[in-house]
């Protein structure tokens, strides 16, 4: 049986939940890789999910954009709350949800086009802006996704000439373009170099002035540096979840101990 997340220590400083899970499965065509899930997203801060390979890492974070109802014979079953409303609800409207919960995946995959448009376009699917209104959107995304001084000078070039690192900041600043109020980064540094990986892993601590940010990610010391709460996910079921420091330096349950010691995983 899954634990129930405790609600998150020392409610004086801790910010509301952004957003809350109640008892969310998940099934690919019957099988299950969710189990009774509870997890709560402080607003304003980073919560990173850990775990071994194959735990439902990936299927929940795409849960919480709805990603998987784009796929046949996919289920979620439970309550995804974003403030308080039920996003699983098939009344929620998924432009509505898309607007508000933004998604970096693991390779950054900028569109074939302008850097420029990569961002625009984005924005464009929304809103119709005049010109000048819209250089000043795609020039905040890109200043707030730490990218702005090196393409202010090339963003009439293709985004597919752009370094590994900057496509990925380049794919932050349009998730960020739109003004969601979520951020989810699946793996967002597994395919750069630690250089890269340092600017994001800036970029996030900086993100969450304005976002509720969910990173996934393989790496402990990633999620120790970049996250202030900390979530173990084992076989589908999230073991524990509390304060980053407190996750790694007293973990509650035993299976977390053994997984961040290193005696499985
Ligand atoms: N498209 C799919 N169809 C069927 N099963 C899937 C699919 N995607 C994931 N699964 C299964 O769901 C479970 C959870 O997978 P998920 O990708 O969420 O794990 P993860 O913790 O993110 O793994 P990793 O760290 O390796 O990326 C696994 O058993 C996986 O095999």
């Amino acid at each position: 049986m899954a634990a129930r997340s405790a609600p998150l220590a020392d409610p004086a400083t801790t910010p509301q939940p952004k957003v809350v899970t109640r008892d969310l499965c998940f099934y690919y065509k019957g099988a299950q890789a969710l189990k009774n899930v509870n997890i709560e997203l402080a607003g304003n801060r980073v919560t990173a999910l850990i775990g071994p390979s194959g735990c439902g890492k990936s299927t929940l974070l795409r849960i919480f954009n709805r990603i998987y109802a784009i796929y046949p014979g996919l289920e979620a079953r439970g309550e995804v709350l974003l403030d308080n409303q039920n996003i699983l609800d098939s009344q929620y409207s998924i432009n509505r949800l898309r607007s508000k919960v933004g998604m970096v995946f693991q390779k950054p995959v900028p569109f074939p086009m302008s850097i420029y448009d990569n961002v625009a376009y984005a924005i464009k699917h929304y809103e119709r802006l005049p010109k000048a209104e819209m250089d000043a959107r795609v020039e905040a995304a890109l200043r707030n996704a730490a990218l702005w001084d090196e393409v202010k000078d090339k963003l009439n070039q293709n985004a597919l000439g752009l370094s590994g690192g900057q496509q990925q900041r380049l794919c932050i600043a349009r998730a960020i373009a739109l003004r969601p109020e979520v951020l989810l980064l699946d793996e967002p540094t597994s395919a750069l170099d630690p250089i890269s990986t340092a600017k994001i892993e800036q970029l996030i601590a900086e993100l969450k002035k304005d976002y509720t940010v969910l990173i996934v990610t393989h790496n402990m010391q990633q999620a120790a540096r970049c996250s202030d709460y900390t979530g173990f996910m084992c076989a589908g079921e999230l073991v524990e979840m509390s304060r980053t420091d407190d996750l790694f330096t007293k973990p509650k349950r035993e299976q977390t101990s053994d997984y961040i010691t290193g005696r499985f995983g």
